[in-house]
């Protein structure tokens, strides 16, 4: 079943409603997403509905393989970008990269 729904840490709102935010690195549990679909976007911390999102595309990359380009899209430096990924999803090499846009309310 295509998802419609997606959470972010609540950090990361400002960032993705001033589009300085334009990707997202997920884990296997979020590899589903669908290309063209639109998703409601909430706060992982109290589940506030902050915005929608087109999903433009998703696909595999590999932790070791991020660069900077990533984590410019990310609004971080690779080091930052690092540290984060490192943080929410501890030793995982296969993330799944997940582009999309903002969408109008
Ligand atoms: C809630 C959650 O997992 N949020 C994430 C995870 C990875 N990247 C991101 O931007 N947000």
């Amino acid at each position: 079943m295509t998802p419609t729904t997606m959470t972010f840490f609540e950090r990361f709102e400002a960032d993705i409603l001033s589009g300085k935010k334009t990707i997202t690195l997920r884990d296997e549990a979020e590899k589903h997403y669908v290309p063209d679909s639109v998703v409601t976007v909430s706060t992982f911390e109290d589940g506030r509905e902050f915005c929608r999102i087109k999903i433009v595309s998703v696909e595999p990359v590999l932790f070791d393989a991020l660069t900077d380009y990533h984590a410019a899209q990310e609004n971080m430096t690779l080091d930052e970008l690092s540290a984060v990924i490192q943080d929410i999803y501890p030793g995982i090499q296969q993330l799944y990269l997940i582009s999309y846009q903002r969408v109008d309310a």
